[in-house]
């Protein structure tokens, strides 16, 4: 932090954010030679010096930051970088600097990629009828088999701080009397084949083949018929993450994907034992993908019927804008844990579209009019199988009235509130259950949660630089 007043320290890193903004190479040439200032220190609102020069098109005073060393990635309190600075005001020959150094911003990737939503399976659909070449990947001492005990993940117990979660990766031979034991019945789900990234190799296309050797074969296994005891002595060291939430937010990135198809299929099979249109018994098929109805002449089985494969409710979940663009709604939902606001969300309807149901959710929550709305990105979300399509939604209207059935309140929340809690200091640990533990007035849902990459996404948008 910096020092009250004007300390000699103080006015010299302003000097060097002075030299930056007008592009004075020269000067910030001789600074950077003494070595007395720390290139990558921010001012009061969180500025480096690659920023100022970003911000005034000064490319030549970027080249030089960057020549020496300077960290792209830093935000301002307004959580912009360097690069999302140039890019607004539009100085070409900046960005061009500084997309050559490598990733800037999540701006300039292609599209962003939710917690969840990134899964390096090839799920080779075409291979879920080769019942030979399942049991061959099933036995194959390289494949992965995930299980799971009414719906709880069987992972390794850790003693890491902070903690996360490290799914049990299981081999045939591991469990092979667990697969003789669940029988014939078994819901045993083939994922697909990959590899994670810590492998060191690249993820596979999609134009991969499906029989290449190298790739590991992922499975997912129901053992809720076998007890928590006999499961947890299959190894030392094992546990059930029985409870979804925050297990399911902890996992390795490079799983969490892996994880959610999983248990979003089991999830399925759980749910759909019986065929849904005569309520007979339905068998599973097609490794997992399909549920067939074993009574004959059924209309299940005539025709193309959904309720034969697996369900993906789509919820919307949308940022909304005030129409002077200055502040965003929020809400807290009865079961919100401590102070947390968030993004208003709402199962679609069926025959409605995206944008509909945006408007439609918002007006019936906070009594808010949205015109315009604009597609941000999508979570695959395993509690139990919905895709969380996130939007940005403009409001027309500013009245709020909250629907007290399923919000607590809804509010306004201006731009400066906003950056101030996402990149303000971290929670204390009793935040998240205890409505007084210390801390800021409210807080937003953690950045695995699409609803906080939309409040990221909305804050980048600023435009008040
Ligand atoms: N990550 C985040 O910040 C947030 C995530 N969410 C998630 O979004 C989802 C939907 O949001 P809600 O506000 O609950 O929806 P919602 O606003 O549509 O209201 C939920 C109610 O809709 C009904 N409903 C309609 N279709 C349903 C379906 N397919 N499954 C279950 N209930 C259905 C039920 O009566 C339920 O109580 C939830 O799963 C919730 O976990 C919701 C708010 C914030
Ligand atoms: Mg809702
Ligand atoms: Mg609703
Ligand atoms: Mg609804
Ligand atoms: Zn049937």
């Amino acid at each position: 932090m910096e020092s009250e007043g004007m300390s000699p320290q103080k006015q010299f890193q302003e000097h060097f954010f002075t030299c930056a903004a007008r592009g004075d190479v020269k000067t910030l040439e001789e600074v950077l030679q003494q070595g007395t200032v720390n290139i990558n220190r921010t001012n009061d609102h969180g500025w480096t010096a690659l920023m100022f020069a970003a911000r005034t098109g000064q490319d030549k005073a970027v080249r030089l930051l960057l020549d020496h060393g300077c960290d792209t990635t830093v935000m301002n309190k307004s959580c912009q970088t360097a690069a999302d600075i140039a890019g607004f005001w539009n100085h070409t020959a900046v960005l061009s600097e500084l997309e050559k150094r490598g990733p800037t911003s999540d701006s300039q990737a292609q599209n962003v990629c939710n917690y969840f939503g990134y899964n390096p399976l090839d799920r080779c659909a075409h291979m879920r009828k080769d019942a030979q070449w399942l049991e061959e990947k099933l036995r194959d001492q390289s494949t992965v088999i995930l299980l799971f005990h009414d719906l709880g993940l069987v992972v390794e117990k850790l003693n890491a701080q902070p903690r996360f979660t490290q799914p049990c990766h299981f081999t045939f031979k591991d469990i092979s009397a667990t697969l003789e034991e669940l029988g014939t019945e078994k819901v045993l789900v083939f994922l697909g084949l990959g590899r994670l990234q810590s492998d060191n190799t690249d993820g596979p296309s999609p134009h991969t083949s499906a029989k290449e050797e190298h790739l590991t074969a992922w499975f997912a296994l129901d053992v809720t018929s076998i007890s928590q005891e006999k499961i947890l002595s299959i190894k030392e060291g094992l546990e059930i993450a029985s409870s979804p939430f925050p297990g399911l937010f902890q996992l390795p990135e490079k799983e969490a994907g892996i994880v959610a198809q999983a248990r979003s299929l089991l999830a399925w099979h759980q749910r759909y034992k019986f065929c849904p249109t005569c309520g007979s018994v339905a068998a599973m098929e097609e490794a997992g993908y399909k549920r067939m109805c074993q009574k004959e002449g059924c209309p299940s089985l005539k025709g193309v019927h959904n309720t034969a494969y697996p369900r993906t409710d789509p919820v919307v979940i949308m940022l909304i804008i005030s129409p002077d663009g200055k502040r965003c709604l929020l809400g807290r939902g009865k079961r919100f844990p401590g102070r947390m606001y968030s993004c208003l969300a709402g199962f679609m309807e069926p025959g409605e579209t995206i944008e509909d149901a945006v408007r439609r959710e918002v007006y019936e929550e906070s009594g808010v009019r949205v015109g315009r709305v604009q597609y941000h990105s999508s979570q695959p979300f395993p509690l139990p199988a919905s895709l969380m399509i996130g939007c940005l939604g403009y409001a027309t209207s500013e009245n709020i009235s909250v629907d007290k059935e399923e919000l607590e309140d809804a509010q306004w929340f201006t731009r400066q509130q906003v950056a101030e809690v996402q990149t303000g200091a971290p929670l204390p640990t009793d935040a998240l259950t205890n409505p007084r533990a210390e801390g800021p007035s409210f807080f937003l849902p953690p950045a695995q949660a699409i609803a906080h990459q939309l409040v990221k996404a909305w804050l980048r948008m600023s435009p008040n630089l």
